[in-house]
């Protein structure tokens, strides 16, 4: 992914030195997005040996490439599918960016189709490839077996409601967040579990913790911390999740709740993703940006709990990836969450009983007021909390009163 990806090169980037035996006749197919080159099959590429005949090897690569070209073919359907819902977010193409040949180099041509649109895309794309990686090291079949032995999940919704009852304010999700594309590093002695606590001494109802590596500097390992340092709130496992694979994944490393992202899943996946989390009595958190999403959400049966995200994707104002070549928006503007609550969509949320997570950008006692008047039962907040040398105390800060009594 790091080797191909920019945002502002129009023009071919070499990536070498991989000769690895990728299968070029794959992209004989016409890809819609690539440049359509035609390659001539390189001969030891391909396992050919010398007198023409197929070894082993060519056998195993074949079936490699019948896999290869399958997948293709589902993340090109995925992509005409969340095309006709409005979905920016596109799969990566599953091989990667097409190969091109100049002597014994390959390098990329990078076009609309293989290089990400933007940030979220970026993401999803790196996330792509680590979860092909880990899945391998731990198959469905494994975790499942573990999760029969795994302690039950702890009530995230019921936390939410009980605290919002308790205090006649939004719940408190506290994010256990070190970094952002947008902001960098947040807090530089990040303790995950000293945080944690914190939070939970200041009153939050449940956690919500980043495991998203590459571009929050968060782990599995801190949810797995923090969940066996004893700390009582519910967790949310802040993650990119695009395979029901991370929801079990998510559970065998303690979480109790997970992010559904309305702009990267297409309605099906997120219908099928939260009978799963239903099974596995997890709650999901769906997250919306915008009317569009809402309304695909709204549309869906049995969901509990949607976020409304006030960070906006769309490109802007520019800003710097710390972590990637990116460069674009993050804007951000609360009024997000009113408006989205508006009208019929507002009636319609409190018919069906769902709870709503105002996300993303709230600072002070104002804007807690502002969005729960817009009608949040519960609020998402990181960065104005985790940058505070004692983030419980910040939490006093936010609220304008200790929400812990
Ligand atoms: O740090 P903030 O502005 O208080 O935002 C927290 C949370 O809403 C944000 O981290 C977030 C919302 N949706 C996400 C999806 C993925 C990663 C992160 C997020």
């Amino acid at each position: 992914m790091e080797g191909f990806v920019s945002f502002t090169t129009p023009t071919p980037r070499l990536s070498f030195p991989s000769l690895n035996p990728t299968p070029t006749h794959l992209f004989r197919r016409s890809l819609p997005h690539s440049n359509s080159v035609l390659f001539s099959p390189i001969r030891s590429q391909l396992g050919e040996s010398e007198d023409g005949s197929t070894s082993i090897s060519a056998v195993k690569e074949d079936a490699e490439v019948a896999l290869k070209v399958k997948e293709w073919e589902v993340g090109m359907f995925h992509n005409e599918v969340a095309a006709t819902q409005g979905i920016r977010i596109r799969r990566r193409p599953p091989t990667g960016p097409p190969l091109h040949y100049v002597g014994p180099f390959e390098f990329r041509l990078q076009n609309e189709g293989n290089t990400p649109r933007n940030i979220l895309e970026e993401i999803v794309w790196h996330k792509d490839v680590e979860v092909s990686q880990l899945k391998e090291k731990k198959p469905l079949g494994t975790l499942k077996k573990a999760l029969d032995n795994a302690p039950p999940a702890r009530d995230f919704i019921g936390a939410l409601i009980a605290a919002h009852e308790r205090t006649g304010l939004p719940a408190l999700i506290a994010e256990v967040k070190k970094a952002s594309p947008s902001g960098g590093i947040l807090r530089e002695d990040f303790d995950p579990v000293e945080i944690a606590r914190a939070y939970e001494k200041g009153g939050a109802a449940c956690l919500s913790v980043l495991t998203d590596e590459k571009y929050f500097k968060g782990s599995f390992e801190n949810m797995e911390a923090i969940r066996s340092a004893g700390v009582k709130c519910p967790l949310l496992c802040k993650e990119f999740i695009i395979e029901a694979w991370q929801i079990y994944y998510a559970r065998s490393k303690g979480a109790d709740a997970i992010l559904l992202i309305a702009a990267v899943l297409p309605d099906l996946d997120i219908k099928y993703m939260t009978k799963i989390c239903k099974r596995l009595g997890l709650a999901a958190l769906v997250e919306v940006h915008d009317e569009k999403e809402m309304d695909r959400v709204l549309g869906i049966e049995g969901i509990e709990l949607i976020g409304i995200n006030n960070r906006n994707l769309d490109i802007t104002q520019l800003f710097t990836c710390h972590f990637c070549l990116s460069t674009e928006t993050f804007e951000v503007d609360i009024s997000n969450t009113k408006k989205l609550l508006e009208g019929e969509r507002g009636q319609k949320i409190r018919e069906k009983d769902i709870i709503v997570v105002g996300e993303s950008a709230l600072f002070t006692p104002d804007d807690i007021a502002f969005v729960q008047e817009a009608g949040a039962k519960a609020v998402l907040v990181g960065e104005s909390i985790v940058k505070q040398s004692d983030p419980g105390k910040g939490i006093a800060g936010l609220f304008g009163k200790d929400i812990s009594l």
